[in-house]
């Protein structure tokens, strides 16, 4: 019997390479080239809708009938005042989706050379993101830059993109155009892709397709662990991981780092737990910022729940619901990364009374 989801493990995987690229291209192009300090965000913009355009593009030629929840929608390009943009995006995507990679390559799913889009077919591709997500069936997630703060500081940032069935997560791939492929030969340079899928285990490839090597979460303890968290403090309660860190007693210091790339570092053994808990603004946590590092964690031997205890809910539209935080880590540190969090909250409440 053939394996399950394989068809979409390689779709999920060659459009998660060519929306990585097309990121790796734009700041290169654009955002090294414009003055950021202005708060001039167009360069991400340009790519975060190129991304999700070709992403939504490739799935829609291997899968038309499953929906897809992502994170952008055209609206903007289509009045006059977007066309500029518009036709950046349209030559971005069009660039990527024609580029000649080889490599489990398909010209069902859409790519390859002689595959342009018209601009009609690439508004509509990211308008196809619209899903409104739901508990039964098939849907995809696309976020086509997780962590834009980090994509335009230079830093870490992800192409994310997940398969949910019946609101269980079955393929999650991550690409991490800035991540270096072995930390400890930074001569092998960078861009990452992790991919798991459900009963298969857990994968990290190079950008290019090459070296797949599974992943499994290696032993720690609270003397060996640091946690994985936000760079933004808007993000993620930081002063909460401190305390959660001293009731462990644990001594290294945080590793930050912006998006998704968080759960591939904690899969490579970089860290031991994230931990991420609400700034109390009332955010609620969307599907495709957790869904692929969900899949991810749990392939490679490791647990994902709320700060309940309770596992992450798929199932219940485009987030995650009321914000109970997100602790991710290896089977044997997470009970007692969750235990010093439900602690370090009670001593919250108790302190407002
Ligand atoms: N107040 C908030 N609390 C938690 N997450 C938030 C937030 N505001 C935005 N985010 C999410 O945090 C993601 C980045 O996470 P991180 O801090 O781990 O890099 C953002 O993804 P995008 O960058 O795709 O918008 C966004 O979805
Ligand atoms: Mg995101």
């Amino acid at each position: 019997m053939s394996k399950a989801y394989t068809t979409e493990e390689q779709v999920a995987v060659a459009a998660v390479r060519r929306a990585s690229r097309l990121t790796a291209s734009v700041f290169n192009k654009l955002v090294k080239n414009e003055t950021l300090t202005k708060g001039d965000k167009s360069p991400v913009t340009v790519g975060d809708f190129a991304a999700q355009a070709v992403i939504s593009t490739i799935l829609k030629h291997a899968f038309p009938d499953d929906p897809i929840v992502g994170e952008e929608d055209a609206s903007d390009l289509r009045a006059e005042s977007g066309k500029e943009m518009k036709d950046r995006i349209v030559a971005l995507a069009n660039e990527a989706l024609t580029e000649e990679l080889g490599l489990g390559d398909n010209e069902n799913w859409g790519i390859g050379p002689g595959q342009e889009k018209t601009d009609a077919e690439i508004l509509d591709a990211i308008d196809r993101g619209n899903y409104e997500g739901g508990s039964s069936g098939r849907m995809w997630t696309i976020d086509p830059i997780d962590g834009t703060k980090g994509f335009l500081r230079g830093e870490q940032y992800a192409v994310c993109v997940s398969l949910i069935a019946d609101a269980q997560v079955k393929v999650g791939v991550i690409g991490c155009p800035n991540l270096p492929i072995d930390p400890a030969h930074p001569e092998q340079g960078t861009g990452v892709i992790f991919k798991a899928v459900r009963g298969q285990g857990a994968q990290q490839l190079t950008l290019s397709g090459a070296n797949p090597t599974p992943l499994q979460i290696p032993p720690c303890t609270p003397a060996t662990l640091a946690f994985l968290e936000s760079v933004e403090a808007a993000h993620s309660k930081l002063s909460f991981n401190e305390r959660v860190a001293e009731l462990l007693g644990i001594t290294r210091p945080p590793v930050r780092m912006d998006s998704q790339a968080k759960y591939g570092c904690l899969v490579r053994g970089e860290g031991g737990a994230y931990l991420r808990m609400p700034t109390g603004v009332g955010y609620r946590e969307k599907i495709w910022d957790h869904a692929p590092g969900q899949i991810l964690v749990e392939e490679a031997g490791g647990i994902v729940t709320d700060s309940r205890g309770e596992p992450l809910n798929f199932g219940l539209g485009r987030t995650l619901g009321e914000n109970y935080g997100v602790i991710a880590a290896g089977k044997d540190v997470h009970h007692l990364v969750l235990g010093a969090v439900q602690k370090a909250l009670a001593e919250e409440t108790r302190a407002k009374v």
